[in-house]
């Protein structure tokens, strides 16, 4: 069997689509134009990669794009400071401090310092607990993104046994929030987990988000099931760099119903749903209907 190429990069055009007509009709009915800010401090090469990307995407779709490079010896009162103005600016409806951030600023008290209205990465303690809990939330990109193409895979995700393979505060807990708020039967595997191989073989859904290249081979996958890959791995391979996932695509890819590639699976949705949420925040922040189709 041959699984379904489940194409992030196709379906991420049809969201950034989606949110380029709402962002017009924002402009034309309300006059408002939402506006994203990203703050980079020193040069992490993944998340130079992500920025450059987002900046373009962000002005595509017809919203403002504000960047701040900063120096990595930037000190954290500086960058709280930066925060701040951001918080206070009534043009900017996004905010996202780039991640890592270097080893002498606190990575939550920055996080924690940003509006929750306005944390489009939705990393804030207060976002987390509401979409723990099930209320209005701004929902983290990656996962939302995931969830956007398991949803048009499957339309109802009720019942499935699902097990997400990594436990960050980025993508793995809240992974498990979202499909257990569509009602999954949901299971976190990491790192101790024991007989990992027996758990992920009796999941309908595979997310795996570790970091590690090829780790979960094809004969881990029960037959038919759905693999969503979120690693995004720089390896060398025959003298040359390559992407992969943290799923081994070709063995994978014979044995699951359907399964996301890597590059072009789960990385531009990311891109994409942080459109998607800076767009939400603007209608959230003028008292507009929440965009259909676009929130978990
Ligand atoms: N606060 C914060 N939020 C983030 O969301 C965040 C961050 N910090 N720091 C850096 C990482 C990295 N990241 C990526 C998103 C999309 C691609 C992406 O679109 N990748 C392409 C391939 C790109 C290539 O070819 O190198 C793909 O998978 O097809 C990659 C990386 C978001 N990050």
């Amino acid at each position: 069997m041959s699984a379904t190429i489940i194409d992030g990069k196709a379906f991420a055009a049809r969201v950034r689509e989606k949110v380029a007509q709402h962002v017009t009709r924002l402009k034309e009915e309300h006059g408002v134009t939402p506006g994203l800010a990203v703050v980079l401090v020193g040069e992490d090469p993944a998340s130079q990669v992500y920025v450059r990307s987002k900046g373009k995407q962000t002005v595509e779709v017809g919203m403002k794009s504000v960047e701040h490079k900063l120096d990595a010896d930037t000190s954290e009162a500086d960058l709280l400071a930066l925060v701040d103005q951001l918080n206070d600016d009534p043009e900017i409806h996004g905010i996202l401090v780039q991640l890592p951030l270097p080893d002498h600023i606190d990575e939550d008290l920055v996080i924690n310092s940003i509006s929750p209205a306005k944390d489009v990465d939705g990393f804030h303690i207060s976002n987390v607990g509401l979409l723990s809990t099930g209320q209005k939330s701004m929902v983290p990109c990656t996962p939302l993104g995931c969830l956007m193409m398991l949803r048009d895979h499957h339309g109802s995700l009720s019942g499935k046994d699902a097990v997400v393979i990594g436990r960050s505060n980025i993508v793995g807990k809240p992974m498990a929030q979202l499909l257990l708020g569509d009602s999954c039967t949901v299971t976190i595997a990491h790192s101790r987990t024991k007989d990992i191989e027996e758990v992920v073989r009796r999941a309908d859904i595979v997310v795996a988000a570790v970091g590690r290249p090829e780790m979960v081979p094809g004969d881990w996958i029960k037959p038919g099931a759905t693999v969503i890959d979120v690693g995004i791995n720089r390896i060398e391979r025959d003298g040359k760099n390559k992407l992969v996932g943290d799923v081994d695509f070709g063995s994978a890819s014979e044995v699951a119903g359907a399964i996301t590639p890597v590059p072009g699976g789960v990385g531009p949705m990311t891109i994409a749903c942080l459109l998607a949420n800076t767009l939400t925040a603007c209608a959230r922040a003028n008292g507009l209907p929440e965009p259909e189709g676009l929130t978990a």
